[in-house]
């Protein structure tokens, strides 16, 4: 099967700050993921994880280096461009979660679409379908601190997978989550991605990053190992190193 690139990454670079005090977050990323492509990105605290997502979404930008999602290279796209390119095809799940403490959770989920110039009677029915999906049925009408941890982690995947959003960009995603829900959540960004959704997926955990199709294993900004078949096969070749 012909895989269809949803995003790439092709030598980026990123520098946090100037002088003494830069920091080099990524140096030298290059990384592709197609279309039903589960990507893993593991490494230690601080090792350029979230830097990558970040700018993998857009929501920051190399400081050397170009990336491109759906064909589109980000660095050519006006501000303007660029805020639509994400709404459309990004959905991102923050390790904050970033829900709208004022919004009910299902307004949390419709609000995307709703930016995106869908109706609020359709966009309403395609949050009410994503949060059944994602196992929180009656939370619609609640807000965010009603909810437990668990509920606003679901509510917060909900609003990254509606809209069928062809890159979805998680980082911990299972964080608040007990080990059943979580293998719930991994199960439910699987499916997705066997759906035709490209996923990158930030983890500490091997059992998570089993899901994946590729794993990719940073340290200090730079691939340090990459694998293409799983978390399985990265334990054996890195002497179990997580
Ligand atoms: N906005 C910023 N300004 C300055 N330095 C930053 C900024 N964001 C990240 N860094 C630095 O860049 C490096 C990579 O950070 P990043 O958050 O991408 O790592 P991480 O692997 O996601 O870490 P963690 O697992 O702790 O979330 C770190 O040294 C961090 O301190």
């Amino acid at each position: 099967m012909m895989s269809e690139r949803v995003v790439r990454l092709a030598e980026v670079t990123r520098v946090h700050g100037e002088g003494p005090q830069a920091v080099r977050a990524l140096d030298g990323v290059s990384l592709e993921v197609a279309a039903g492509e589960l990507v893993a990105v593991m490494g230690p605290s601080g090792s350029g994880k979230s830097t990558l997502l970040n700018i993998a979404g857009g929501l920051d930008r190399p400081t050397s280096g170009t990336v491109a999602v759906e064909g589109a290279e980000l660095g050519t796209l006006s501000a303007k461009a660029l805020a639509r390119l994400r709404r459309r095809h990004v959905g991102y799940v923050f390790q904050d979660l970033n829900l709208i403490p004022s919004l009910t959770a299902e307004e949390n989920v419709m609000l995307p679409r709703e930016l995106d110039g869908v109706a609020a009677r359709q966009a309403r029915r395609e949050a009410r379908e994503v949060l059944d999906e994602v196992g929180v049925p009656g939370a619609g009408g609640r807000f965010p601190d009603e909810l437990s941890g668990g509920q606003r982690q679901r509510v917060a995947i909900a609003r990254a997978l509606v809209g069928e959003r062809r890159l979805l960009l998680a980082d911990e995603p299972t964080g608040a989550l007990d080990t059943a829900a979580g293998e719930e959540i991994l199960a439910l960004l699987r499916a997705r991605c066997d759906a035709g959704a490209a996923v990158l997926l930030v983890t500490h955990e091997p059992r998570h990053a089993a899901w994946a199709d590729k794993v990719i294993f940073l340290r200090d900004g730079a691939v340090a190992d990459r694998t293409d078949e799983g978390a399985d096969e990265l334990r054996t070749r890195s002497g179990g190193a997580r």
